[in-house]
Order: C-alpha cells, then sequence, then structure tokens
C-alpha cells in the first residue's frame, strides 16, 4: 500500500513539473488544438505559457519552444539527449525501415551512414567538383525563363525553380539531369517527389495515436497510399542502380575500372552498401536537396518583388560587380554582400523546414528546471524563432534585409553565423543539415541570376499564406512576368 502511494505522489510531482501547456482533452490530448498550420499553433502556445510547452499530442508527449537560449540548451548543451528521432509512419516505411539518416532514430546505424554521407558524398571536393553542371543548369534556367519571357507567357515560378534544383540534385546523385530531356521520366520523377514530400510532411493522427492506427488508417488512407508509393520508388530506384551497375561493368571491361566515380550512386555502389541503404539515402538527398532550396528561392523572389526597392538594391550591387556583360558566376557570389542579406533575411522570415526534422529524447532529463520524460518529442519551431519580437524586435515580422548589413564597410557577410540559433534554416547539433553548403550555394546563385538577368513584375497582389508541409511552400504559388535584362547573345 505505501509502495503504492509512494509510487502516486512520485507521478504526480513528476506530472507537475512537466513545463506549462494548454489544457488537454481526454485520449487525444492536445491534438485537437493543432490545425492546418502547426507552426503558428505552435507559437501561439509559446506567446501563452512561455518559452517551453508541453503538449501532449495522443498518448506521445512532445515540447515546443521559440525560444533561442531553450534552444541552445536541447541542440547544444544536450544535444547528445535530443539527437534522436520519432518512429513516424511514413518516415519510418519511406526509408526502407528507418534504414536512411533523416528519418533514423540515433544508434550506430544513423552514424555509421551519416558518416558514409559527409565523408564520402558531400565533401567539399566533390561540391566542387560539380560546379561545373551547377553552371549549365543555372544557364538553363535563365533560357528556360527568357523563352517565356520572350513569348509573353507567365512565369510559374515554383515551376522552373524545380527543374533547377531537381536537375542540380540529380547530376550529383544519379550523373545526368532528368527535367527537360525525357519528359515521361521527368513527370514520373516528380509525381513520385511530390507524394513523397507530401506523405512525410502532414501531420498524420496515426502517429500520435497507435492503438486507434487501424481505425485512423481507415479512415484517411494514409498507410495504403504509403505502401503504394513506396512500392513505386523503389521500383524507379531499382531501375537507376541497375542502370549503374551495367555501367560500372561495361567501364569494368573498357578500362579495368580505374575510372573515376563520377556520382553518388557509384560512390554507395563502391563501398559494397546494403542496397536498401543505398536506397534510403538516395531518397533522404531527393528529398533533403530540392524541395528545400527551391521553396527558399521562391519565398526570397516573392518578398523582393513585393518589395520593389529591395529588387532595385540587389540589382545595383548586380550590375556593379558582375555588370551586364555577363552572366553570374558561382565565384561571384562572395562579393554580394546585399543579395546575402536577402538569403539570410528570407531564412529568417522563411525557414524552409518550419519545425526541423522533428528530434525525440532517449532519456529522462531536465530542461529549463522541468522534467522531459524519455522519448519525448520534439518540435523546434525555426519559423517562430526567426519572428521571435523579443529576439528581433517589433519590426520582426517585416522584410528588410538591411538589418543584416555590417557596421563596417568591406566587412563581409555571412549567410549564416557560427553558432548562432536566432536563425535556424539548417538546424543544429547532431543533426544538423550536412547539405548546407549545396542548399546554399543553389540559393544564391538561382537568385543572383534570375535578379541580374530580368525585371520582374507580379501579375497581382502577391498573397504570402503558407502551407504546411516538411517544407514550408506558397499557398499561392508565385506568378510573375519577366522582362530580359541582358543581351540575347548571353544566353546562349
Ligand atoms: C536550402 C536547402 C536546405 C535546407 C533549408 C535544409 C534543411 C534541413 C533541416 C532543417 C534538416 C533537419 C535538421 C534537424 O533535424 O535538426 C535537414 C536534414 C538533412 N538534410 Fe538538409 N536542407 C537543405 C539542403 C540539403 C541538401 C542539398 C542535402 C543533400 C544533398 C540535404 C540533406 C539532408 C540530410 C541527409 C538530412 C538529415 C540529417 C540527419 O538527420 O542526420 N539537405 N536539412
Amino acid at each position: 500500500m505505501s509502495i503504492l502511494l509512494l509510487w502516486a505522489a512520485e507521478k504526480r510531482l513528476r506530472v507537475s513539473r512537466l513545463p506549462p501547456g494548454p489544457t488537454r482533452w481526454p485520449i487525444v490530448g492536445n491534438l485537437m488544438q493543432i490545425g492546418i498550420l502547426p507552426h503558428k499553433d505552435m507559437a501561439h502556445f509559446c506567446s501563452s505559457y512561455g518559452p517551453l510547452v508541453y503538449l501532449r499530442l495522443g498518448t506521445v508527449d512532445a515540447i515546443t519552444t521559440y525560444d533561442p537560449a531553450v534552444v541552445r540548451e536541447i541542440l547544444v548543451r544536450q544535444d547528445d539527449l535530443f539527437a534522436s528521432r520519432p518512429k513516424l509512419v511514413s518516415g519510418f516505411q519511406l526509408s526502407y525501415g528507418g534504414r536512411g539518416i533523416a528519418f533514423a532514430p540515433m544508434g550506430p546505424q544513423w552514424k555509421r551512414l551519416r558518416r558514409t554521407c559527409v565523408e564520402h558524398l558531400l565533401t567539399a571536393r566533390r561540391f566542387e567538383s560539380f560546379a561545373g553542371n551547377r553552371a549549365l543548369e543555372a544557364l538553363h534556367l535563365m533560357r528556360d525563363v527568357r523563352e517565356k519571357a520572350c513569348k509573353g507567357e507567365i512565369i510559374e515560378v515554383s515551376q522552373v525553380l524545380g527543374a533547377f534544383t531537381m536537375n542540380n540534385v540529380t547530376r550529383m546523385l544519379l550523373g545526368r539531369r532528368y527535367l527537360g530531356t525525357d519528359p515521361a521520366e521527368a513527370a514520373e520523377l516528380l509525381s513520385l517527389t511530390d507524394q513523397l514530400s507530401c506523405l512525410q510532411g502532414s501531420f498524420y493522427p496515426g502517429d500520435y495515436l497507435p492503438l486507434w492506427r487501424w481505425l485512423v488508417d481507415f479512415f484517411v488512407g494514409t498507410e495504403k497510399k504509403i505502401r503504394e508509393i513506396s512500392r513505386s520508388l523503389d521500383g524507379f530506384l531499382q531501375r537507376i542502380i541497375d542502370e549503374h551497375r551495367q555501367a560500372i561493368e561495361a567501364k569494368n571491361q573498357t578500362d579495368g575500372g580505374r575510372g573515376e566515380n563520377s556520382d553518388f550512386v557509384d560512390v554507395l555502389l563502391s563501398l559494397q552498401m546494403d542496397v536498401r541503404e543505398i536506397k534510403a539515402i538516395m531518397l533522404d538527398i531527393f528529398e533533403g536537396g530540392t524541395d528545400t532550396s527551391a521553396v527558399a528561392i521562391e519565398w526570397a523572389m516573392a518578398e523582393a518583388i513585393k518589395n520593389p526597392k529591395v529588387l532595385e538594391r540587389a540589382r545595383e550591387e548586380l550590375d556593379r560587380v558582375v555588370g551586364p556583360d555577363r552572366m553570374v558566376r558561382e565565384s561571384d557570389l562572395g562579393d554580394l554582400n546585399y543579395l546575402r542579406c536577402i538569403v539570410r533575411e528570407t531564412f529568417r522570415m522563411h525557414p524552409p523546414v518550419p519545425l526541423l526534422v522533428p528530434h525525440e529524447s532517449t532519456q529522462a532529463t531536465e530542461l529549463m528546471g522541468y522534467d522531459i520524460p524519455a522519448k519525448t518529442r520534439v518540435f523546434i519551431n525555426a519559423h517562430a524563432l526567426g519572428r521571435n519580437k523579443r529576439v528581433w524586435g517589433d519590426d520582426a515580422d517585416e522584410f528588410q534585409p538591411e538589418r543584416h548589413l555590417p557596421a563596417a564597410d568591406g566587412e563581409k557577410v555571412e549567410v549564416l553565423r557560427k553558432g548562432e540559433l536566432e536563425i535556424l534554416p539548417f538546424g543544429a547539433g547532431k543533426r544538423r543539415c550536412p547539405g548546407v553548403t549545396g542548399g546554399m550555394t543553389l540559393v544564391l546563385l538561382a537568385l543572383a541570376n534570375l535578379f541580374h538577368g530580368f525585371d520582374w513584375e507580379a501579375l497581382e497582389e502577391i498573397d504570402m499564406e503558407e502551407a504546411f508541409g516538411l517544407v514550408l511552400r506558397k499557398a499561392k504559388p508565385l506568378r510573375a512576368m519577366a522582362r530580359p535584362r541582358l543581351a540575347p547573345a548571353l544566353f546562349q
């Protein structure tokens, strides 16, 4: 009896030391208080209850924050404890049972695959070796926009940017561009990656009510969709791997295999890895590298077109640094301070992954004086962090690249500062995005070229509403008219 009483008292004490949060309903907890824009709801909870909020989502303990001091505690001081991932239905099934990097729990397998990725694929040397491809894709992007502009067509910005980022990623990963070559293959790839990002990004109730999963699935059918898409994706990835194996064999016969490994799939095959791990890494890179960069560029363009003075200032800088007689080169990007401020401001206000990828604690711990149970899901609200008025002041909701200009002339603007947590587009700590250099270069390169090459005009008032997913898109895709500013010969 006394043991039971002690247990009940201890439990009450433990529960009372949870961070504050909204009142919970039976069974569903706070699940019904999360709407179609979860990052906004979570920011609202933080404004009402404090910088660290506890939520009970179905049967899952969860915390959320938009405060840099709490973020530091989670992603820096207690990074070891908070660097795991929850087992989400879509993340697990679409990564060959948690075999990739992005959705894998903390453990030896994640460590090995992340090391493979960082040491063999996303190295500075390999990234440099793709610089020629990036320049070619930038030229394709410019030609594509010019062709449409000359015909007087409206530019569907997300479409041209989607092709630019996808082709850059497939050139690195698979050794060739897909969009703009074989239309059937391109359509298949786009449809598969769209469905994948839709499933990975949704707030699926089955992840929070495991006992009721069958019922949830009966009504929404998500898991059937996941099984179908994973079958189609597997067929697509297997075809690519088979093509690569055949090409490697043919090469071995002609030059004894002495040739350089050219793309990521070649490298992964040369490491003799489990084929499911190779496929899971391929999916991580497709997902990690394409939509994230494309939405960042689209938000930056929407803000710049909406604020003509910003666009004007960016153009003045491009005219001064690059001039009207050539296209932008990657080597110019370091000299474009104002453009770098635009990208930094975009990452502040529109971080492409608004709640990062959810983290999970591996054991019980204390955080800011509160008790956090083991297996608590962590939502770092990068979106609200960048708009936190206590950090950024009363004009936090205004797009003002000037706020990042250095005090002294000649000082270079860093798009992201070392150790800073107030702007968090790529996360921090052990789970920080390993593709930062690639993502940032694609964003800067596309924006510099599009601002340098064209005058932009919106067709209607630009709507800045958001559509939530793993990646935060514009609810109404940006449509604009472009007028070439450079001589036709430069687009050849
Ligand atoms: C602007 C472009 C990009 C943005 C904004 C972005 C953002 C992110 C974010 C927020 C995370 C999760 C961090 C966390 O959980 O704390 C992440 C993880 C990841 N990203 Fe990126 N990313 C970008 C580009 C790329 C590129 C180009 C690649 C690869 C070529 C890539 C590969 C990955 C991978 C593999 C992970 C999983 C890391 C892990 O869980 O250990 N990303 N990214």
